[in-house]
């Protein structure tokens, strides 16, 4: 029924972009804020920088601590700026992201609301393990709190002075606070840099979300996921009680 092997009795659900179609919010406010800030800064050179694109967001943004993905992405520009302007950056990005929310609202996945509704029917723990900030309006908004046993967020990371993923730190969390260890525990992910983590933490079995794409050719971004250790990529979670139903498995 769940496309698991029967040893798992807890799923860690990363949230933007594999419960809820929010990583596409995030895109939108990080490539508005990221582009009127580089319009006024250079380089360490001098040079005026190349603006921000959906694969600096996939290569150096997604699935991050805020301040992570500020810092991965000006790196890889090469600007050097101080904190004071990373956190203007950050909280510019927020009011962004939180103006589009409150006009569009949130939109959870049917298939993935059809799985959290298998997964507790079938007894499994749920938690919810993410490195936004905004981990807790977002499953409010989305009407899936009441799913969620163990919330794992941005402030729960920056207040326990975790390494943000791609460590495995958030998931381990998640997984000690559900009573469990990896072993028990699968981790689903839409992010290279969360499906490095749950690789790097040795658990179960770390599946891949590629929202990308519907076709059944791989696309880029599943092969990544696919590069960074998920042990399955499919393109929604029916996929993987497609499977079941056609290989009779039991769980
Ligand atoms: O800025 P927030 O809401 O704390 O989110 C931090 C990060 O949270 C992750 O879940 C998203 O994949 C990233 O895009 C986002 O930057």
């Amino acid at each position: 029924m769940l496309g698991l092997p029967e040893s798992i009795t807890v799923a860690l659900f990363d949230l933007d972009g594999v419960l809820t179609d929010t990583a596409s919010v995030h895109l939108t406010a990080w490539t508005e804020a990221f582009n009127d800030f580089l319009a006024h800064t250079v380089d360490d050179d001098g040079n005026q920088p190349a603006p921000f694109t959906t694969d600096d967001y996939l290569a150096h943004v997604d699935g991050r601590p805020r301040e992570d993905g500020i810092n991965a992405f000006l790196a890889a520009r090469h600007v050097t700026v101080d904190r004071d302007a990373v956190a203007a950056l950050g909280e510019d990005k927020n009011n962004r992201f939180l103006a589009i929310l409150d006009r569009d609202g949130v939109t959870a996945y049917p298939d993935a609301v059809a799985y959290l509704h298998a997964a507790r029917d079938a007894g499994l723990g749920i938690a919810v393990v993410t490195s936004s900030r905004n981990g807790a309006p977002v499953l409010d908004a989305a009407g899936l709190t009441e799913f969620v046993q163990v919330r794992v967020d941005g402030n729960v990371i920056a207040d326990r002075g975790l390494a943000g993923k791609p460590a495995p730190d958030s998931f381990l969390l998640g997984a000690e606070l559900m009573g469990v260890g990896p072993g028990a525990a699968v981790v689903f992910e839409d992010a290279v840099s969360g499906v490095a983590a749950g690789s790097a933490g040795d658990f179960a079995a770390v599946v891949g979300i590629d929202r990308t794409t519907s076709a059944t050719q791989p696309s880029a971004h599943a092969k990544a996921l696919a590069g960074a250790g998920a042990t399955a990529v499919v393109t929604s979670f029916d996929q993987l009680r497609d499977e079941d139903s056609s290989e009779g498995d039991p769980q």
